[in-house]
C-alpha cells in the first residue's frame, strides 16, 4: 500500500485487517520500533533519516519486514508504506516474495498536510511538523512515485482518491479487495 505521507494508509489497513484478515505490517511502524528498541545498532540512523523525512537503507527495512513475516506465521500480509524507493522494490520481490499488487493512494498535499498537522497535536511522532512533513512530500513526489509507476507499467496498480471521508474511501477500497479475493485468489 502506497501513498503520500498522511494519506490515510494506516487508516484503511485498520478496515482491512477486520473484514479480510491480513497481516498488516508498517514499514515505519517497524522502524520506529527499532529505534526504540534498546541496543539496536540503527536506532540513532533511523531517528534521523525519520525526521529528515528520508528512505532508510533498504537492508535494516527488508530485514525488519521478512523478520516480522516469518514471526507472523501468516501467509497474507498487507504491507503498509512500502516499498518507498525502486532499490527496496526490486530486492524485496526479488529475496522475500513477489507482491500481488499495490494500492496506491492519491491525495493532493494540502489535504495531507491538514492531516499531518492535526494528527501532529497528539501522535508524538517526530515528523509530524511542518519541516519534517515539507521534505517527506519532497521525498515521496522524487523516490517514492517512481515506483507507482513501475508497477502501473506492470498493471498492478489500483488507485483510490482519499480526499472523502474513511468510510467512503474504504467503500471504495473493499470493492477493489472484494473482487481481488473473491473466490479464494
Ligand atoms: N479520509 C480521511 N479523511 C480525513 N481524515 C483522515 C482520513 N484518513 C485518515 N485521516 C486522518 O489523517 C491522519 C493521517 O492518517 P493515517 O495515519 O492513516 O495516514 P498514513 O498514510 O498512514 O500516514 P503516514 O504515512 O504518515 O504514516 C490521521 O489523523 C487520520 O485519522
Ligand atoms: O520503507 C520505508 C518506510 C518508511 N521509512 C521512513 O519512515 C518514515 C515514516 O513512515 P510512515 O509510513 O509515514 O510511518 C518515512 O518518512 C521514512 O523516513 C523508510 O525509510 N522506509
Amino acid at each position: 500500500m502506497i501513498g503520500g505521507p498522511g494519506v490515510g494508509k494506516g487508516t484503511q489497513c485498520a478496515n482491512l485487517v477486520r473484514d479480510f484478515g491480513f497481516v498488516h505490517l508498517s514499514a515505519g511502524d517497524l522502524l520506529r520500533a527499532e529505534q526504540e528498541r534498546p541496543g539496536s545498532q540503527y536506532g540513532d540512523l533511523i531517528r534521523s533519516y525519520i525526521k529528515e523525512g528520508k528512505i532508510v537503507p533498504m537492508e535494516v527495512t527488508i530485514a525488519l519486514l521478512e523478520n516480522a513475516m516469518l514471526a507472523s506465521g501468516q501467509t497474507r500480509f498487507l504491507i503498509d508504506g512500502f516499498p518507498r524507493k525502486m532499490d527496496q522494490a526490486l530486492k524485496f520481490e526479488e529475496s522475500v516474495v513477489p507482491s500481488k499488487f499495490t494500492l496506491y493512494f492519491e491525495c493532493p498535499e494540502e489535504v495531507m498536510l491538514q492531516r499531518l498537522i492535526k494528527r501532529g497535536e497528539t501522535s508524538g511522532r517526530d515528523d509530524d511538523n511542518i519541516e519534517s512533513i515539507k521534505k517527506r512530500f519532497k521525498t515521496f513526489t522524487e523516490t517514492s512515485y517512481p515506483v507507482v509507476e513501475y508497477y502501473s507499467k506492470k498493471g498492478k496498480v489500483h488507485t483510490v482518491s482519499c480526499v472523502e471521508a474513511p468510510d467512503v474511501v474504504y467503500g471504495k477500497v473493499k470493492v477493489i479487495f472484494d473482487k481481488l479475493f473473491s473466490e479464494n485468489n
